[in-house]
């Protein structure tokens, strides 16, 4: 018989992997055991099913792999799903983990100065077409300053006072004196196919799809 058409499974490396693991395993995929090694430097992981491996990268990435069909399926929050919108990008399944939301905060002692007040305002922000588009609903001009992490540092050293970046318990806005001042969008993890992929091969990913369905159906039980 011949081998399967190898599937790959883009998963994100950071702070969700903990929780994405128990669904993945509820939906019978183990990986090889260096998966669990924190000294290994490997990035592509066999599974104990035939043809199907895992990568580990970063959660923006985890869209782009899938998106550009190098990887079939993967785990990325809505959060990332709406920055890129990747045409090619099937989020079919709500995981119902990596709970938490993207919102607009400010130093606590301004936050009561409306945008919609401003013709143009600067924002900090690692989702800059999500933040523009949220401002021109409001008829304002953001203009983004792309950063990765740490946006909580922008307003205090003066790189701009508005941020938009994700908060789950708002420790960090706390504890860096600012104010979730309004939530643009509910984030949670999705599972995503790529739809070229999707339609070549509907059987195989379908079964995917229903595999990790019953999983999240378990773990919500
Ligand atoms: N505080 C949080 N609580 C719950 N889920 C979160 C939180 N922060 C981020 N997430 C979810 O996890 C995903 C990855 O988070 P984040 O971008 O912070 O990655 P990271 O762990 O810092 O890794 P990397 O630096 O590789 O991007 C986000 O896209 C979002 O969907
Ligand atoms: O409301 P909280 O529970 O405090 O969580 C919010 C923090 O979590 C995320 O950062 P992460 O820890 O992933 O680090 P990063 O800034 O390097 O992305 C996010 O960017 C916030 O900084």
């Amino acid at each position: 018989m011949a081998a399967p058409e190898k599937l790959v499974l883009a998963l994100p490396k950071g702070r969700i992997l903990d929780e994405v693991m128990p669904l993945v395993r509820a939906a019978g995929i183990e990986p090889e055991a260096a998966f669990d090694d924190p000294k290994s430097r490997q990035l592509e992981f066999a599974t104990n099913v035939p043809g199907l491996s895992i990568i580990r990268v970063r959660a923006f990435d985890a869209a782009t792999f899938v998106a550009f069909g190098a990887a079939h399926l993967g785990v990325v929050g809505n959060d990332v799903l709406t920055e890129f919108n990747y045409a090619d990008l099937y989020s079919p399944l709500d995981l119902k983990i990596g709970h938490c939301r993207l919102s607009l905060a400010m130093p606590v002692e301004e936050a009561d100065d409306d945008p919609r007040a401003h013709s143009h305002i600067r924002v900090a922000t690692k989702y800059p077409n999500l933040t523009r588009a949220y401002f021109a609903g409001l008829g304002v001009q953001a203009e983004c300053i792309k950063l990765n992490g740490a946006m909580e540092l922008a307003p205090s050293l003066g790189l701009s006072k508005r941020i938009v970046d994700l908060v789950s318990t708002g420790g960090t806005l706390k504890a860096n004196g600012l104010k979730e001042v309004s939530v643009i969008a509910d984030v949670s993890s999705r599972l995503v196919v790529n739809r070229p992929a999707f339609k070549t091969r509907p059987a195989a990913l379908s079964h995917w799809i229903e595999r990790f369905r019953e999983a999240v159906g378990g773990a919500a039980a």
